[in-house]
This record gives structure tokens, sequence and C-alpha cells, in this order.
């Protein structure tokens, strides 16, 4: 086992293009990792007075946030026993699925400590704390996890994420990037068995790999693993040992998926708005998802639209990255201009008879994508009764539409009354945001305090937590 302490972060997401569709196998989208991060600090402790191994996981920001999970070594392919009856199912599913693949021999008694960034819970009723060196703040809820609201930024992938490297660092030998596949693969098993449901993985795969263009894998693979009885199997030897074999093979094989790391242009900031209100994301899934068995046809004619628009703005983000590239003067000098317009506010008629110059053409090119992915989101709320670009966001989106710099913004993810993400000229952001602090028509809206940050899972300097643990 590995004896030095180390300490790792995941980032949050924000789900820019592809929501419903992400779900088939056959469609891109495009997800941007955040610098709000969940950080895990392990440490290996002596277990010579132990009766049994132990993973202590502490998340000191929420009451009652300790979770002690016995390990039976004899029996690693067992659910692990919580001592106080404490269920945190992301947390049991994590150290099930790195202990069943592990399989240690020997006992052992691991400490983990979780910290969230300030951007994934609400912060009211909240006290902050700085570490020694300052370099990490976060922030202290006065009630448990369960009770406080989150934004929205992928938590719980985030948590699977990252304990997930905590536990395997612990045990095997190597970098982040020499055990990224294996971290993501544990993480996907274990985030589909905590939420009793294969999702897309979008937000896993982020919290692994940073901002990627996704497409994912094979719902199969994970659905034939939950066949074979799932850690179901106690008392059972022949049936355990399948098991651990076939959760062995699956860690270990190469998926099929596509995580292609991205970054936004320079010089486009991404900026998040958290709604008063929410939305349950399995509820609008469910009505999507009936609607399409029901109007196969209608959609996938619309399917094939919004497709489009999203590859269209996945090509328009890239194309801007050529322009920088190749000729970086002219592209600032665009973002200049853009800076001082609301391009965003015209119609493309409206556009064309003011004939802008043509290096704006790029840019162009992403703002009439993010109209139509909206206007597709549109059509399938209006068809499917799921309320995914609701009125009330087409609305505030459209106003944001009217501020200079703003080049658009979209319902991320399966969209409601969660949130908006906006692409706004870097320079432009603060005066972006003073410009809506007075007015009514963004009393609704609570700017995040983040950014794209596109790594990953990284390794952090333990000391920068000195004061915390
Ligand atoms: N800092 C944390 N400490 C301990 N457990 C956490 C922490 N953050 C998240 N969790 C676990 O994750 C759960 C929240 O997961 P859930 O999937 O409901 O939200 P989410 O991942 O933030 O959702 P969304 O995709 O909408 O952002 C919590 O109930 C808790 O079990
Ligand atoms: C609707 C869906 O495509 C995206 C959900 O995104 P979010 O949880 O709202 O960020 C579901 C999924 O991909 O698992």
């Amino acid at each position: 086992m590995n004896n030095s302490a180390r300490a790792f972060t995941a980032p949050g997401k924000a789900f820019l293009a592809g929501g419903y569709l992400v779900l088939e196998p056959i469609y891109n989208a495009y997800v941007t990792a955040l610098s709000s991060r969940m950080h895990a600090i392990v440490k290996n402790n002596d277990s010579s007075e132990l009766l049994s191994s132990t993973v202590t996981i502490s998340s000191p920001q929420f009451q009652m946030g300790e979770w002690k999970y016995e390990i039976d070594n004899n029996d690693l392919v067992k659910i692990p026993t919580e001592v106080n009856q404490r269920n945190n199912p992301f947390l049991e599913a994590t150290v099930l699925t790195v202990m069943s693949y592990i399989q240690p021999k020997e006992k052992f008694n691991l400490e983990i400590t979780i910290f969230s960034d300030p951007g994934y819970h609400s912060q009211d009723d909240t006290t902050t704390r700085l570490s020694d060196n300052k370099t990490k703040k976060f922030l202290y809820h006065s009630k448990p996890i369960n009770d406080v609201a989150k934004t929205g930024l992928g938590s719980s992938a985030g948590l699977v994420a990252v304990v997930t490297t905590a536990l395997i660092s612990a045990f095997k030998d190597g970098s982040i990037s020499d055990l990224q596949n294996i971290i993501h693969n544990c993480s996907q098993i274990a985030h589909c068995y905590a939420q009793k449901k294969i999702g897309s993985g979008f937000d896993v795969a982020t919290a692994v790999y940073g901002s990627i263009i996704y497409r994912r894998f094979d719902p199969d693979l994970i659905n034939e693993l939950f066949q074979h009885g799932f850690f179901k199997s106690q008392d059972d030897e022949e049936l355990k040992q399948s098991f651990a074999t076939a959760l062995t093979g699956l860690v270990e094989s190469k998926w099929e998926f596509n995580s292609t790391r991205c970054t936004l242009p320079p010089g486009i900031r991404l900026l998040m708005g958290d709604i008063k209100g929410g939305s349950e994301t399995p509820k609008l899934v469910s009505k999507v998802l009936k609607w399409k068995s029901e109007n196969v046809l209608q959609s996938s004619e619309l399917y094939k639209c919004l497709n489009q628009a999203n590859l269209d703005f996945i090509d328009a983000l890239s194309e801007l990255h050529r322009f920088y590239v190749e000729t970086p003067a002219t592209y600032k000098e665009s973002l200049a201009y853009l800076q001082s317009t609301n391009v965003a506010a015209l119609s493309k008629a409206e556009y064309t008879l003011q004939q802008p110059d043509p290096k704006l053409t790029p840019f162009v090119s992403l703002i009439e994508a993010i109209k139509r992915i909206r206007a597709n989101l549109r059509d399938l709320t209006a068809y499917s009764g799921a309320e995914i670009e609701p009125q009330s966001q087409t609305v505030l989106l459209d106003n944001c539409n009217e501020i200079k710099g703003c080049l658009g913004g979209m319902v991320p993810g399966a969209g409601g009354y969660d949130a908006i993400c906006l692409l706004v000229i870097e320079d432009s952001i603060d005066e972006f945001v003073d410009s809506t602090k007075e007015d009514i028509k963004f009393e609704n809206v609570a700017w995040l305090n983040l950014h794209e940050e596109d790594d990953g899972i990284v390794e952090e300097q333990v000391n920068d937590y000195s004061g915390l643990l």
C-alpha cells in the first residue's frame, strides 16, 4: 500500500450542448469542466489496533458528515457496513466498487477528507474557512448534506470520481494519467449503482477527463455487470467469483466512447447563473422519452435538427480556435468589436443588413448555432410537454442577449428552471454582471463565481489543505 498522504480534485460541469440526445451512443455532446472542484485527501493510517479494515470518509463542511465503512477482507464483494447506519449511497457505492475491484488482502485503515468548492451548494447560512496558506477556501454549512440546496454542478459525479481516485491511489502505483481509464470505469460503475440507473455518464466523464466532447459508452457494458447479481451474492462463492471476474474485466477493458478534450476559445468566458426555482431531471427525461417513443417520425426529425445545431456549435468553437491561432491580432480586434455591441440580439437579417466586417463571421456562426440549439429545445418543450426551455427562461436568455458582449446562452443539461449558461466576451464580464445587478429582469438569477478550468482529475499539494484537516 502507498503510505504518504495525497490530495486530488475533480471538476464540476456545465453541459452546454447535447442534452437528451447524449442518452444515445450516436450523438456527441459538449461539456465544460469548471473551476468549482471536489477535493479528497487520503491518508493510510496505522491499522494494527483495528479488528477489520476501515475506510473513514469525512465531509467536515456538512453536519453529520462522517461515514465509516467496515470492510471484510475475506468478502470484498459485500456491501460495506456503515458503523453508524448513516446513508450516503454515492460513497457506499464507490467504496464497494473499488474494494471489489482491488480485492486488498491485507488489513488497512484509510481516512479520506472531502471538501467541495463554494459553487456546488447554496451559500446561505455558511461560515468561511481558509487553509493556513490561504490557497483553499471552503464554506461550512449548518445542515447535513441532504438538506443543503445544490446548484447543479454534478456534486455526486465529482465526489465519486475523486473518492475513486483517492482509494485507487492508496493501492495502486502510477500517475493520474496512468490510472485515468481505470478511475473512469470504476467511477461510472459506482455512480450508476448509486443512482440505480444508467445515465449518459457525461458528468462522471467530465469529472475524470475535464472539458470534453462526449459520446457515451454502450449502456449494456454496465447492464451486463448488474445482471451478474451485482454485489448481492454474499452467500454464493461461485457467483461472487464470477462477479469479481466480470468487474475486473470491465474496469480494465477499453470502453468505446468519445472523450475528446476541448476548451472554450480564448477571450470567451462561461458565465453561469443559478435560477431561483428548480426542475427534476428524471421527470423531464421520462417525458421526453415517452414523447419520443410515441412520435417516432416527428422526434427523429427534431433530433436530427437539434443534433445539427449541436454539431455546428462544436464546429464554430473549433473554427474560433483556428482563427485565433492563424491570426491572433485580427481575432482580438473582433473580440474588441463584439465587446461594444450586442450582435446576439440581432436577427440574421438585421445583422446582414448592417453589413459588418467579414472577420466577425466565425463569431456569428457561433451565435447562430446557439440560437438554433435554443429554437430546437423550444420545439422539444412544446412537443414533449417537458419544460426544457420554458417561457421564463426564454425571456431571461433573450434579455441577456441584449447586453453588450454576450454571445448567447442556453439552458444547460436537461434544462428547466435550474440554471442558465452564457458565453460572454471575457473583458465584458464585469460590466455584464454589473448591468444586471439593479435590474428587475434579472432578479431571479445569482451569477456563480466560477469559470471554465478544463482539467479533469488532478493531484494537488497536501500542504495546501493544512489547517483544515
Ligand atoms: N461534499 C459532499 N460530501 C458528501 N456527500 C456529498 C457531497 N456532495 C455530494 N454528495 C453526495 O451526493 C448527493 C447529491 O447527488 P445528486 O446526484 O443528487 O446531485 P448532483 O450530482 O449535484 O446533481 P446535478 O447533476 O443536478 O448537479 C448527496 O446527497 C450526497 O450523497
Ligand atoms: C438529460 C440528460 O441528457 C442531461 C442531464 O443534465 P443535467 O443533470 O441537467 O446537467 C441526461 C443524461 O445525459 O444523463
